[in-house]
This record gives structure tokens, sequence and C-alpha cells, in this order.
């Protein structure tokens, strides 16, 4: 609850609100923000009123049952009978007004941003990506050398969709050495969920400043003006895009009113505001994924109260020290499917279908009993992107480090590499409880299609002989009959050929 003049610093702990999908109020003066209604003709202390709408004005308030496209066709001899069904659309209104020192819209024209970003893509087509379906994986890309900014330091992975048809998502990693300088970045076209993997950022937004680690996530939402510093030093990470919705907690069905991640776990800013004057300040707005730059004479973080329910906001779910997030899994036998682990998901209106879901594979027991415990070979008709944050991934023995990625496209063939395999069927049935520790690998999960962009298929750090780690797995079929195969199956240990 302080102002600051441009040059901001983090020396302080910050302060939070807490919950997800809540209609928080702050201010940064007591009084600022206007009582009983969003417009007054002179707001409180001279402020400009602005509204900022991560919705469509018509969006409904709340979860809402209705009739939808029709998508169920019926095929009769000269009659093609379209059939109405209903879904559940979950689309929730929402919005911020915002009370600044002065409106957004007070800036000089935007014009493409010199020297252009070659490495964003926001509508993947295949003069900008590639469709492959092989296994991809990448090693941790280092920090650059050269003077980077988290700006200079993002490049598009992969995606599908497009930004401008607002239904699509894309993939992003960001490697950054240094703050940035008398500027501030605003999306456009989709939501950012940032995963952040080495070195906390320290983000300002127009709704106050987040802290933010690894171990932790943070979403900015589509138009919310936001810098970032690194005042601990060069920071390196995953970055989900989603384009036409916004994530929520998934509902938890069987699982009951508890468990996974949990409301108080997300943090919402308060107000905090600079004023005075900012010579050349620059709006980097990313459009079509494409950059823009608008100069103003003044910070764009000079809010000094605010209320809504559109907000940036962070979690804390998987800290070092203190995993938050309630994991629920198989306490008999078999591998559960990873959406027991998801953390957020971006819904399409297919009922279960997620645009995009945040899935995390955090320190757990395993306990099941006659069970090839780590995760099973398997092709998905989503399409899987992993990253790791820290310590291994229980279905990859060598090769998967912190900070490197892997892509398995849908219906790309995967599972545990060849190490893994024969140390769990070495184990055979005598593995009693076993505690997975020092890990978190995560996973963003699609039902759309990636195609791959220039920057993933052509860098230094992909690893070309991934599927190298699959090769050696040999056959252990013993082609005994089904008694003898069933006597040795109890032994746990299935004879090698
Ligand atoms: O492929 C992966 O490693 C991710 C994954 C993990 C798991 O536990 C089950 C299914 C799945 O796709
Ligand atoms: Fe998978």
């Amino acid at each position: 609850m302080e102002s600051k003049d441009c040059s901001s610093n983090f020396a302080c702990a910050l302060e939070y609100q807490t919950g997800i999908g809540n209609h928080f109020s702050s201010e940064a003066i007591v009084g600022a923000l206007p009582q009983g209604q969003n417009s007054p003709l002179i707001c409180p202390f001279g402020l400009y009123a602005e509204q900022i709408s991560g919705t469509s004005f018509t969006s409904p308030r709340k979860l809402n049952q209705r009739r939808h496209v029709p998508f169920t066709y019926f095929f009769c001899p000269k009659i093609l009978l379209l059939v109405c069904v209903g879904v559940v659309l979950v689309s929730i209104f929402s919005k911020n007004w915002l009370y600044r020192i002065k409106p957004s819209v007070t800036h000089e024209p935007f014009r493409p941003r010199i020297p252009r970003h070659e490495m964003l893509v926001s509508e993947f087509n295949q003069s900008n990506s590639s469709a492959t379906p092989t296994q991809l994986r990448w090693k941790p890309v280092e920090i650059p050398e050269a003077p980077t900014d988290f700006i200079d330091g993002l490049y598009t992975i992969c995606g599908a969709g497009s930004s401008y048809l607002r239904h699509g998502f894309a993939i992003h990693m960001y490697t950054a050495n240094k703050s940035m300088e008398n500027s501030a970045f605003c999306n456009a076209d989709g939501d950012f969920l940032i995963v952040p993997q080495k070195g906390s950022l320290w983000i300002t937004t127009e709704c106050g400043r987040l802290q933010v680690c690894p171990g932790e996530i943070v979403i900015l939402p589509q138009g919310f003006r936001f810098a970032v510093d690194l005042p601990d030093g060069p920071s390196r990470g995953y970055i989900a895009e989603i384009f036409g919705t916004h994530l929520q907690l998934p509902d938890l069905g069987p699982i009951g009113a508890n468990g996974l991640a949990a409301p108080r776990d997300f943090l919402v800013p308060v107000a905090w505001y600079e004023d005075g004057s900012c010579p050349g300040y620059t709006i980097v707005q990313k459009y079509g994924g494409e950059l823009f730059t608008a100069k103003q004479d003044f910070s764009p973080f000079n809010v000094v109260a605010w209320h809504g329910n559109y907000v940036p906001y962070k979690a804390g779910i998987f800290s070092y020290d203190l995993s938050k997030f309630c994991p629920y899994n198989t306490v008999l036998m078999d591998h559960s499917d990873p959406s027991i682990n998801t953390v957020l998901t971006a819904p399409t209106d297919k009922p279960g279908v997620a645009l995009l879901d945040f899935v995390i594979f955090p320190p757990r027991w395993l306990v099941a009993e006659h069970t090839f415990r780590p995760p099973y070979y398997h092709r998905n008709c989503m399409t899987e992107f992993m990253g790791l944050i820290y310590g291994g991934y229980e279905a990859k023995a060598d090769g998967f480090h912190p900070g490197g990625a892997s892509l398995h496209s849908c219906m790309t063939p995967h599972g545990p590499d060849t190490k893994t395999y024969e140390a769990t069927i070495a184990l055979g049935n005598e593995a009693g409880p076993h505690r997975i520790a020092d890990t978190m690998a995560f996973m963003f999960e699609s039902c759309l299609i990636p195609r791959v962009c220039p920057w993933a298929l052509e860098s230094p750090f992909m690893d070309h002989d991934y599927y190298q780690c699959w090769i050696g797995l040999k056959s252990h079929f013993s082609g005994l009959s089904i008694n003898e195969d069933s006597r040795d199956l109890q032994n746990g240990k299935p004879i090698e050929r």
C-alpha cells in the first residue's frame, strides 16, 4: 500500500489477497475506490475510471446451462437430422475497474517493434510451423550471455489454433538475465500461465506486484500490462498461453469438496502505484503474435485502486519446502491417469475436454500392489508437453533434465524409458510403499494438435537421440503355455528370452 516513483524496487515483502475467481478490491490510498457506482462523474482524488474486460460484456455471470450449437448428426435416408444437445458452457463474466492517475489510452500510436521479434507465433500454419508426430525432447536452454530481458528472451515452442479466432494455445519458453527497463509488456492475444524453473520473477502489474519463485506459478490475463524484474539474477521457465478462455480450478467429482489445489493457495496482489513522469516509457503489445510499441510519458502502473474478478494471480502450490497441493492417487493397484493431478484447467465447450490442463507430478507415496508403478505406455488423443522444475521424473531415468522439455503429440506413443522399465521389473512385487521425493514435473495437456515452431526444431538444445531411450526395450515374451506363464507372473518377474 505505498507509492513510488518509476524505479520500482522489491526490497520489501509483498502483501496479497487470497482466493481464485473472487470479486476482489484493493486501494493503495484509503477512499480511492468509488463507493456505490463504478463511474462517478468525478472519481475520488481525481482518478480516471477504466474498465478491463476478460470476457464479452454479455457472457453469463456464472456457470450456465444452455442450448448450444448442434454437434450430433443422425443420418436418415434423404434427411440429415441435426440434433441440438444441451451442454454446460463454462464462461464466467470477468472484468476489473481500475482507478488510475492517467488512462491507458494516453499514448502515441502503436508501431511495429524494431527489431522485429522473430520467435513468437500466435496463429499456427504451414508458413510458420511444422507438423511432426515424432517424440521431441529438449535439453535445458542455457541462459544467454548477451543482455536479454523477459520480452527478448521469449520464444514459441509450439501451438495450435489462432489468437485471432480466439481458440487455441501456444507454448513458449523464456530465458532472461536482465530486468525490463522503462517498459511494460501487454499480451492482447491471450492469458499467460508462467512456470518459472530457475530464478524468481518480480512482476509489477496494474493491480499490484507479485514475486514468483520456481515452485510457484503466475497467471497474467490477456490485456494486463506488466513488467518483469530480475533482482535475484537470471531466470528461465515455461509459459502456456491460451486464446479465448481462462483458467479455472477443475471440478473435483468423486474426490469431494477438498483436495488438489485449494482456492486459498491462490494469491492476488494489492493495489500499488507509481506517480510522476517517465519520459520515453514504452508499452510493448503482443498482438497476433507480433510486437508493437507505443510511447507514453508515464508509468502504466498508476492504478491507485481497483475492484473486480479479472486479475493477475499467483499460486505457491508446490514450493520446494512445502507442497500445498494435496495429491490424490491410487491406494491399491494400477496407475492413475494424470488428470488426477490437475491444478488448473482451461475448458472448451465440450464437457471434460480441455483446451489446456496444467497438471503436476509432485512428491508423493507410491503404494500400489502388483502394479507397474511408473506411467504406463500410452498413446493419447490429447497432446502432452512436459517440463521439469527440479529433481528427476519417474518415467525417465536419463535425459529429461530440470529446465528441459518434451512434446508427445496426439497419438504419439511414449512411456517409461528402457532403464526405468528394467529397474521397475527387477524390483518385482517386493517394492513396498515408496515415497518419490525431490521431484516436480508438470504437463500442459491440450485437445488441440500443435505445430512446432522453427526455434524449437532448429534449436541446438534439441535431443536428437530421444528415441534411443525406448529402442532398447526388449521382448520379454516367454512363449510359454498359459499355465506356466501365469506361474511366472505371480512371481512378478517375466522370463527374458
Ligand atoms: O507421459 C507422461 O509421462 C505423462 C503421464 C504421466 C502419467 O502418470 C500418466 C500418463 C501420462 O501421460
Ligand atoms: Fe503421456
